[in-house]
This record gives structure tokens, sequence and C-alpha cells, in this order.
């Protein structure tokens, strides 16, 4: 009942005129959601490193229906462009309603063989500039009771060979964003975090990186992207989608919930009463 009347409450009206960053937008799953926004009506900001991918996905979005649609070129592995990324999008926007984190840096399939450098890398675009991104936008989102949408995998649940350091910078995203969604519920901070728990989505760069190396089926990206809107807008915790069905209620881990909340009781409550809190 709850999973069926949580999909009946979402409406396209719900994300019209919001003000809505997408990263990682000039391709794959994040274009598709730039342009299923635009479909509603919302005001869109995309970004990443390539200017002419770019202005094709914003002259898209305007000729969809977006309210309004920017971008704005640069790399999450620069720290000066991530750490302005923010208020820069914002100004454009009037301010921010939702935030998704959906970029990631290329990495292919491959053992472990030491590659520090790789493992820096991923865990700097893959994880750290999420983690930037988001101390940027809190105000804002405070502001307007907005959303945090981060998309992760579900290699970010379930150890995966070949991609360790992917499957390390997803497991990251998922004990920081469910660490802070905590902190926002005891600090009573209006802001929902969503992670993201996808199968395997049929983006170029996925079917390339996984072309003779697994046999998965593959779910459309233009229907992942509105799923992962859908549930940002109606706040959920977590969203599964592209894996098989009987994985879901796996990958819930209830036991994991209940550890969350016995847990909080051992803490001491005075030192929630604000966000500003110093431990
Ligand atoms: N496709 C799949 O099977 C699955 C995907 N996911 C997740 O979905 C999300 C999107 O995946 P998908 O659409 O396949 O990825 P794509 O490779 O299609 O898109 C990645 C995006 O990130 C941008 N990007 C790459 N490097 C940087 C950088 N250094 N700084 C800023 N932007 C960058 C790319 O643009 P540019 O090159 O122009 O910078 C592109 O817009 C990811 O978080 C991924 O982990 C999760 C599970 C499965
Ligand atoms: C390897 C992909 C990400 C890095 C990349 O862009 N490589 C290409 C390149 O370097 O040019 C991974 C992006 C999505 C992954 C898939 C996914 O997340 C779903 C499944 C999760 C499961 O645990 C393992 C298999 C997956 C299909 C996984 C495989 C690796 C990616 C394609």
């Amino acid at each position: 009942h709850y999973l069926y009347s949580a999909r009946d409450a979402f409406t396209p009206a719900m994300l019209q005129g919001k003000r809505v960053i997408v990263t990682g937008s000039s391709m794959g799953i994040g274009e598709q959601m730039a342009y299923r926004l635009a479909e509603m009506g919302a005001h869109v900001v995309v970004t990443s490193r390539s200017q002419e991918a770019l202005q094709k996905v914003t002259s898209r979005c305007l000729e969809l229906g977006a309210a309004s649609a920017h971008y704005l070129v640069g790399s999450m592995e620069d720290k000066a462009f991530t750490e302005s990324f923010v208020a820069r999008a914002s100004e454009l926007l009037g301010g921010l309603d939702m935030l998704v984190l959906n970029h990631i840096t290329s990495c292919p399939m491959s053992l472990f063989r030491g590659d520090m450098n790789m493992v820096r890398r991923v865990m700097e675009v893959n994880f750290l500039s999420y983690v930037t991104l988001t101390a940027a936008a809190e105000p804002l989102l405070s502001r307007s009771n907005g959303s945090i949408v981060v998309v992760s995998s579900l290699a970010g649940k379930v150890p995966t060979p070949l991609v360790a350091p992917y499957s390390a910078s997803k497991f990251a995203l998922d004990g920081f964003f469910s660490s802070l969604r905590r902190e926002y519920s005891m600090t009573k901070v209006n802001v929902s975090v969503t992670l993201c728990v996808l199968g395997l989505i049929d983006t170029n760069t996925a079917m390339r990186a996984v072309e003779g190396i697994m046999s998965m089926p593959s779910a459309p990206k233009e229907e992942c992207a509105l799923e992962i809107l859908r549930a940002g807008a109606l706040r959920q915790e977590e969203m599964y989608y592209g894996a098989s069905t009987w994985m879901s209620p796996l990958l819930m881990n209830p036991g994991r919930k209940l550890l969350e909340v016995l847990l909080s009781d051992y803490f001491n409550a005075n030192l929630f009463v604000s966000k500003k809190t110093d431990p």
C-alpha cells in the first residue's frame, strides 16, 4: 500500500517552477533528467566539462518547456570550480529547490592493481565533490525546504569486483548522505536526502564499460531519469531502479534501519538542538 500510494502521490506539477541543479548532465541519465525537468516546467542548470554538449542540452530543455535553462562548464576535479559552482548556479536560478548529484569520472572495469591516482580521482569526483556541493547548497536548501538527490548504484550497496574504486565511492555516498539525513532529522532541518540505487542503465558509457565483461539486463535511461526525480520530489529516503524486483527488499536492509534508530538513542540529545552544534 505504501509503495503504491507513494507512486500515486507524484505529479509533474510538483516540479513545475522548481529551481533544480543537475550535475553530469551533458549525456546519459543526467541529460535525461534535465529533459524530464524541462517537460515539467522547472528551472534547470546543467553542468559538465563539455560546453558544446551542454549548449545542445539547454537548447533542447527550452524546446521542451523549461521555465529557464542555463549551463555552467567545468570539471568537478577542479576544487575552485566545485566550490563556486552552487553560488553561480543559484544566482542563475534565483535560489535552489533541488540539488541532483549525478556526475562520475570515467574508470574502466578492471582488477585493482594499486593504481592510487585512479582511486584518488574517483573518490575526488564521485564522492568529495558531492560533499563540497552539498555544503554550499545547504543554506539555500534549508531556506526552500528543498531536496538533495544522490545518484548511486547497486555497486554502492553490494561489493562488486572490477569496480573497487567506483564501488568505494558509492559506498561512501551512502555512509555520508545517510548520516547527514539522520543529522537533518535530529536537528529539524527540513531538507530531504534521497539515495538512488540503480542497476544497469542503457547509457553509452555503461554499455561500453560492461561489453564483453558482464551480461546483465539494462533499463532505459529515459524512465530511470523520471523515477529518480519522482523519488526526489516525494522526498523518499532511498529508491531502487533497474535491479530485479526481488533485489529491492534485500537492499532495503531493515536490520540497518532498526540499528540506525536504536543507536541514535545513545547520543546526548542536547547536541542536536541546532545544526551548528560542535561535537
Ligand atoms: N549507467 C548505469 O548503468 C548506471 C549509472 N549509475 C550512476 O548514474 C550516474 C550517471 O551515470 P551515466 O549517465 O551512465 O554516466 P555518463 O557517463 O553517461 O555521464 C556522466 C556525466 O558526468 C560528466 N562528467 C564526467 N567527468 C566529469 C568531471 N570530471 N566533472 C564534471 N562532470 C563530469 C560527463 O560529462 P563530461 O564528460 O562532458 O564532463 C557526463 O555528463 C552516475 O552517478 C552513475 O554512477 C548507477 C548505476 C548504473
Ligand atoms: C564502470 C562504470 C563507471 C565508470 C566508467 O564510466 N567507465 C567507463 C570508462 O571508463 O570509459 C560503471 C557505471 C555504472 C556501473 C554499473 C552499475 O552501477 C550497475 C551495476 C552494479 C553492479 O554492482 C555491478 C555491475 C553494474 C552493471 C556496474 C558496472 C560498472 C558501471 C558500468
